[in-house]
């Protein structure tokens, strides 16, 4: 499903950002990125997004090698991942349903299409009953439910996910993450950049660790390091 083939990314100067890195995750698994501030999880998450362009290497996804997308393709491929970002990102002006809906609009969904599926994923996020709220009338944890919602309402292939309990209190962080681990039992793909420790620890998932750039450690059923 994703595989980096020896790649690099170095921004003006210094030391690469990620240096390196191969590895593969199979369709369907679960995987904890983590590591110190700075080692390289953001900017691999937007070379997957193709937000960025490797220095050096290859990133397959899908099947499709991202470097030689062209550019055209570019949309159509992020549309196949969702993403979910600590800051949670909602439009502010418009309530629950719509920030959802808004997902589905974009790439012309058809009303009738829009007023099964949303209804469908906030039942699934635990908001059916919200859908009229406005995201300043909701706690942290069900906006970044919200926020879930619309990152899979599109039925994604991949989940991926920016410290999506960064700013979140223990017990909504953990509750975001068994979101996330359903989400993944249903057949998606998810990548987690977490700091959480306690988490990363109890859910007994695939762990990558970085420093510096580098991969240090890759285990199945890992646990956090400090490294
Ligand atoms: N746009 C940029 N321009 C220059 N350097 C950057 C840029 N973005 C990130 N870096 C550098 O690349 C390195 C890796 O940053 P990255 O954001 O990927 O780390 P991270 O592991 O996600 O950190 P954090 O846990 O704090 O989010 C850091 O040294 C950072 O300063």
């Amino acid at each position: 499903m994703i595989t980096l083939d020896s790649v690099s990314k170095s921004y003006a100067k210094g030391q690469p950002a990620v240096n390196n890195v191969s590895l593969h995750i199979e369709k369907g698994e679960f995987v904890f990125i983590v590591g110190n501030s700075g080692s390289g999880k953001s900017t691999l998450i937007k070379l997957l997004l193709k937000e960025l362009e490797p220095t050096s290497g290859t990133i397959k996804v899908n099947g499709q090698i991202l470097n030689k997308m062209k550019r055209w393709r570019v949309p159509k491929y992020r549309r196949g991942v969702g993403v979910v970002f600590q800051d949670f990102r909602l439009l502010k002006d418009r309530n629950v349903y719509e920030n959802v809906a808004f997902a589905q609009r974009v790439i012309e969904k058809p009303n009738r299409v829009i007023k099964k599926r949303v209804p469908e994923v906030l039942t699934l996020v635990g908001l059916a009953e919200k859908y009229k709220s406005f995201p300043k009338e909701l706690s942290g944890g069900e906006q970044q439910r919200v926020a879930v919602a619309r990152a899979i309402v599109n039925r994604p292939d991949i989940l991926l996910a920016d410290e999506p309990t960064g700013n979140l209190d223990p017990g909504n962080s953990m509750e975001i993450m068994k979101l996330l681990e359903e989400i993944n039992n249903r057949g998606t793909t998810v990548l987690v950049v977490t700091h959480n420790r306690e988490i990363v620890n109890s859910m007994k998932k695939r762990v990558i660790t970085m420093r510096k750039g580098v991969v240090v450690s890759d285990e199945k059923e890992g646990e956090y390091h400090e490294v």
